[in-house]
Parts: structure tokens; C-alpha cells; sequence
């Protein structure tokens, strides 16, 4: 039996060919395209620094643990090994569940939990614990776990959407959910399609889901800091703002409390 270290001891192998350019890297663009967590990770640090020295330094820990999920995954596409995918599976797992004890909105809690939010914590640490010795027990079913859990996601972005008259609010589920869809669409294609884009020697959606779902994160950011501003501060509204500049047709969200105004 194969050590969980061990080169290609997971039973998950992704598309594209392995070792096509490297010895020492089984999946070569698969590894390198993690590069956008490391983009989008210290960038939103340093954008969202003055809301998290204001409001809640707890933005940080999702954004380092976003690094997390860049660094596991290079690690488990460079050795298809089966530590790297438990270490990039559960740092998923541990970042969604960080953000929903820190930011579901109380109306979406269990009803026997009152809206207490601490209690909410503490159900939402226990089911992850519970999930994460769970994972050992079908490793190949984690993936598709994880993204049922987006379903969810999906069903309180709805429900805001309908609530909310925010047209920059509004914008953002928008956007989130076109890059979400596009991200889903290659990595479920780069799974069961996979003979097809072979034989057209173009298997590099997984790839392609790397960079367009670490794309989505500063948007379910934004979306959730001012969701969670609408309920917990009503009389302080955020301002949304895009790095670069404000006024150019794409950059990366991100929210500023009033009073910060920095003009581009
Ligand atoms: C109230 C809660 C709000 C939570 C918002 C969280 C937004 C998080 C956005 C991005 C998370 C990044 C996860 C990237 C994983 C990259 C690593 C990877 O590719 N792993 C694969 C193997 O290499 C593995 O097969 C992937 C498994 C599936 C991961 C599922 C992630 C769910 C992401 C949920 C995003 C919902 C966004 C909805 C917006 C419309
Ligand atoms: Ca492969
Ligand atoms: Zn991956």
C-alpha cells in the first residue's frame, strides 16, 4: 500500500496529462495556476486592512486561509497525492465553515438556535470537525460534497437578492454567480468529459476552474460584508469599491467603512 505522500496516491487524477512537463510536477498547469490565490489573497490583506483594523481583524484569517487552499492545492496538482488532496479538501472545508460562522446572516440559522450567533458558531465548528473525519471515509466523494455546499450558498445569495434594493449589491451576486457557473461548468466538464478535450489536446479546464473560482472570492467577500453590514450595523452603510480604480469596466471588490475616502 502506497504511503499518503506518495506520488499519485490519490485516487483522484485530474485531466490533463501528468508529468508531461516535469519530473518532478505531475500536473503541470493544474499546479501553477493556484498562482491567482496568491494573487487575490495578499491583494484583498492590503485592500481590506482599514476595515479589518475598524471592524473585524477576522477578514484576515479567511484571506490567510485562502493562501492555504492556493498552497494545498499546488501541493496535491504537483504530487497527486492523497495528503495533498485532504490538505486542499479540508482547507476548503475549514475556510467555507469559517465563513459562515462568521457572516451567515442570523435568519438563515437553525430555528432552535434563537439567532444566537456564538451558539451558531459552535454547531458550525462541531459539524466541521465531524465532516473532516467524515472525509477519510469515501475520499473521492469530498469534492462533490464541497460543491453542494455552493448549492446553499446559492439558495441565502437568492434570498438577499430578492430582499435587497442595493443595485451595487446586486451587481456582485450577479457577477459571483456568472463566474461561479463558468467555474463549475470546466470542472465538471474537466471530470466527465474528459476523453473529448484529450482528443482536441485541450485539457486544461481544471485550470481554467483554479483561476475563475479564486476570481469569485473577493466578490462572495464583498457580498458577504455587506450583507452582514445590512443586518448587524444598518445605520453605517459600506462603501463598495474596485481595485484598480472605481471607474474601469473590471477590477477586484472590496469594501471600505464610511470615511475612508481615498479617491483613485
Ligand atoms: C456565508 C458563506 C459565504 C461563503 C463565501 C465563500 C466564497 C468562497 C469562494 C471561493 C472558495 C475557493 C475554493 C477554491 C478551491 C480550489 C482548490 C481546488 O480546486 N480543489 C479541487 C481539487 O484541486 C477540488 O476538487 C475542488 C472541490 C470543490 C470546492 C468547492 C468550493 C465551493 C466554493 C463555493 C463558492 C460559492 C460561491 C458562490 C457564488 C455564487
Ligand atoms: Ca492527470
Ligand atoms: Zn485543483
Amino acid at each position: 500500500m502506497p504511503s499518503i505522500f506518495s506520488y499519485q496516491s490519490s485516487e483522484v487524477d485530474w485531466c490533463e496529462d501528468n508529468f508531461q512537463h516535469s519530473e518532478l510536477v505531475a500536473e503541470f498547469y493544474n499546479t501553477f495556476s493556484n498562482v491567482s490565490f496568491f494573487f487575490f489573497g495578499p491583494l484583498l490583506l492590503v485592500l481590506m486592512h482599514p476595515y479589518a483594523k475598524q471592524r473585524s481583524r477576522n477578514i484576515q484569517g479567511v484571506c490567510v486561509l485562502f493562501m492555504f487552499i492556493g498552497l494545498f492545492s499546488m501541493y496535491f496538482h504537483m504530487t497527486l497525492s492523497f495528503l495533498g488532496q485532504l490538505l486542499d479538501e479540508l482547507s476548503i472545508l475549514w475556510l467555507l465553515a469559517y465563513n459562515y460562522g462568521l457572516w451567515m446572516p442570523r435568519c438563515y440559522f437553525p430555528a432552535f438556535l434563537k439567532g444566537n450567533r456564538s451558539h451558531f458558531y459552535r454547531l458550525v465548528v462541531i459539524t466541521t470537525v465531524i465532516s473532516s473525519f467524515m472525509s477519510l471515509l469515501k475520499p473521492v466523494a469530498n469534492a462533490y460534497a464541497l460543491n453542494s455546499i455552493a448549492l446553499h450558498i446559492l439558495y441565502v445569495l437568492h434570498q438577499e437578492y430578492k430582499k435587497t434594493s442595493n443595485k451595487e449589491l446586486r451587481h456582485l451576486i450577479e457577477v459571483s454567480v456568472i463566474l461561479w457557473a463558468i467555474a463549475m461548468t470546466s470542472w465538471i466538464s474537466d471530470r466527465a468529459l474528459c476523453g473529448f478535450w484529450q482528443r482536441i489536446h485541450f485539457s486544461y479546464l481544471h485550470s481554467i476552474w483554479h483561476l475563475l473560482i479564486s476570481a469569485t472570492f473577493p466578490y462572495g467577500m464583498a457580498i458577504m460584508l455587506l450583507v452582514d453590514a445590512q443586518y448587524e450595523m444598518p445605520e453605517k452603510s459600506l462603501k463598495l469599491r474596485y481595485w484598480p480604480c472605481d471607474t474601469w469596466p473590471v477590477g477586484v471588490p472590496y469594501v471600505e467603512l464610511p470615511d475612508n475616502g481615498k479617491c483613485c
